[in-house]
């Protein structure tokens, strides 16, 4: 089915490849020159792809490994899995082979990496059967990443069989291929976005942070003359005209939208409220599968196993009614400590985690027929269960219908740059109006080009996806590039307040967490929004930098006013190892309160502590 696969660099070397059906090697130069050099395409979404010659490129990229993976097969085949394929191959590619990816300049792999690659097809072709679509949160961009008029049109197994619009007239079904067309793809918005995309996947800018001062002149190109206030940040009064949503500015970009089964994220309560799942099953089946999918391709190989293993060996030993000494302790909790490090769990949480679990143990008796394995894992269970269970709940339905009626409840989301703060603030709306709220969005992010069309976008699907449903309202509110982000909060606000909307969520620009003149702005921006909740993205994947990401951030609002909690994104990527959001909270003693468990409005989650101790005691 798969003609050949590909990981490169992002400097053009093949580090490895697999080919089934050898792919003209001009072909392969002539998608590298349009996509990764002459950025003609769209590569704003994570696994996008391009059409050339009866071939379908898709890829995805490890951006900060610098990394391309790109799976090639014929257009005319529509390869349910291929999406999966090249998410888990990342996965297991970027893990494998981290030591000696993160060398600068790798351009040469030691590699076996063939039999894993294998047994992720056979597991994927089993599976292919049950995959069931769902909704996709699309790029904010145009949808046609393909170049030629006749390429661009989708074969009839690929058209999605839900309906997507005309944007001039909503009422008429358009085909896909119709919208590419007739170039409904507005030039501003998703030529800024695309470019905004390209310097990342080249790894030359992380996305808005220290943007050169020629990006920020083309994202503010054409905007009028501005007033700066007393303070500094522009001032343009209230008296605009606020253009919401023109659907010619932002690219026109139309989702594929499918109807999202509500069953299938959360359940409604008898008094009509609309309640997120938690992780339990879904998501244990989720990492689960993924798990084990590394474990079997590790004995595949005879790469040896997992943590825990060594762990058991250094439990085993002593069995019921002993008094634990520090001795005894230390060679278990140290193999304890290796295990929470395998798992992502940053090390400063690890070892303190385990320094705590010593002082508790010492001097106790071990229950009889008790191995000190079981005590230290039931130890260990409890003190994670302690730590990530919040000490006050935190019930957001219920803080909102509090204020509701009274003045909007407000929802601030912060983070770094591209951990998923536009894509999570909007399932979190997805969520609002599934319990009937009238929600404004507010582009707070005013740096970033394309940041403000990519949210006009995400608001255009959910009025889209929920037009047919009895769900709320979500609209956006926006001012433009360049002027003060604290400012259009406020004001965002305001007018939530005099035209009855329940809640705002408000965007702000991604910012490094070390980068003190981003950061110090928070600070103002906390004190004219004045949000009810300030809730910070977190990638699950952050490995150990999580720690001072989630310090320098809860620290940035001012005296007095600290982070609310944590959203972790893309914790369906990590497998088992969830240890992030341990290191997160460990550090700050901020609650999870959403789990982004992929690029679908649907795919939010609440945390349920059990599973995430299960996920990570699991050996
Ligand atoms: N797999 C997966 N991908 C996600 C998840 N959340 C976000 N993403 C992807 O992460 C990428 C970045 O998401 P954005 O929402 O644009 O991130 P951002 O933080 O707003 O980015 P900046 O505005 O550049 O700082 C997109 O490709 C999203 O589809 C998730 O839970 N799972």
């Amino acid at each position: 089915m798969l003609d050949s696969f590909e990981i490169l660099t992002t400097s053009g070397v093949v580090l490895w490849s697999k080919t089934y059906v050898p792919v003209g090697a001009s072909l392969l130069n002539t998608f590298i020159r349009d996509v990764f050099i002459e950025d003609k395409t769209d590569r704003s979404g994570p696994n996008q792809s391009y059409r050339k010659d009866g071939q379908t490129f898709k890829w995805t990229t490890a951006k900060d490994l610098g990394l391309i993976f790109v799976a090639v097969y014929q257009s005319l085949l529509h390869i349910s899995w291929i999406d999966k394929l090249l998410d888990n191959v990342r996965a297991l590619f970027t893990e494998l082979y981290k030591d000696q990816l993160s060398k600068p300049r790798t351009t040469k792999i030691d590699c076996p990496f063939d039999p894993y690659f294998e047994r992720q097809i056979q597991d994927l072709e089993k599976t292919d059967a049950t995959v069931a679509p769902s909704f996709r949160v699309t790029a904010p961009t145009d949808s046609a990443a393909d170049l030629s008029a006749e390429d661009t049109a989708p074969s009839e197994s690929e058209r999605p069989l839900s309906r997507s619009f005309d944007i001039s007239d909503p009422s008429r079904p358009a085909s896909p291929a119709q919208h590419i067309l007739t170039g409904k793809g507005g030039p501003r918005g998703s030529r800024r976005s695309r470019k905004a995309a390209a310097a990342t996947i080249n790894g030359l800018v992380q996305s808005s942070g220290d943007e050169s001062s020629g990006k920020k002149k083309q994202a503010l190109k054409g905007k009028k003359k501005r007033n700066w206030g007393a303070d500094g940040y522009e001032d343009d009064g209230d008296d605009q005209q606020l253009d919401f949503s023109n659907p010619q500015e932002d690219g026109g970009s139309r989702a594929n939208l499918e109807a999202v089964d509500s069953a299938s994220w959360g359940t409604t309560t008898a008094d009509g409220q609309f309640m997120l799942k938690d992780i339990g099953e879904e998501m244990n089946e989720i990492l689960g599968a993924a798990q084990q999918k590394n474990a079997d391709s590790k004995k595949a190989t005879g790469v040896v196993g997992s943590s825990l293993g060594t762990i058991g060996g250094l439990f085993r030993n002593v069995v019921g009614g002993k008094t634990l000494t520090a001795a005894d302790l230390d060679g278990p909790l140290k193999g304890m400590e290796d295990h929470l490090l395998k798992k992502n769990v940053a090390r400063e949480a690890a070892v303190r985690l385990c320094e705590t679990l010593q002082q508790d143990l010492v001097g106790t008796k071990t229950s009889n027929f008790t191995s000190i394995e079981t005590t230290i894992r039931a130890a260990m269970d409890r003190a994670l269960r302690k730590m990530l269970t919040p000490t006050t709940p935190l019930d957001l339905l219920h803080e909102i219908a509090a204020t509701k009626g009274k003045r909007p409840y407000v929802i601030s989301i912060v983070g770094v740059n591209g951990v998923g703060k536009s894509t999570n603030l909007s399932k979190i709306c997805f969520f609002l109006l599934q319990n009937k709220l009238r929600v404004l969005i507010a582009a707070g992010d005013t740096f970033r080009s394309g940041a403000v069309e990519q949210l006009r976008v995400h608001v255009r699907n959910l009025q889209e996806l929920t037009a047919r449903q009895d769900a709320g309202a979500v609209d956006i509110y926006e001012r433009g590039y360049g002027k003060d982000a604290a400012h259009i909060a406020r004001d965002a606000v305001t007018y939530a307040a005099s035209n009855n909307f329940d809640v705002v969520l408000i965007d702000t620009a991604g910012r490094r967490h070390n980068d003190s003149r981003l950061m110090s702005s928070l600070e103002k921006f906390a004190k004219l929004a004045n949000p009810d909740k300030i809730l910070m993205v977190g990638e699950a994947l952050v490995g150990t930098d999580s720690v001072s990401q989630a310090r320098n951030f809860d620290a940035a609002f001012g005296p007095g006013r600290r982070l609310d909690g944590f959203i972790i994104s893309k914790c369906d990527t990590v497998g088992d190892m969830v240890g992030t959001l341990v290191s997160m909270v460990h550090a700050t003693g901020i609650p999870v309160l959403f789990l982004g468990t992929g690029q679908h409005y649907n795919d939010l989650r609440v945390l349920r502590p059990e599973t995430v101790v299960e996920l990570l005691m699991r050996p």
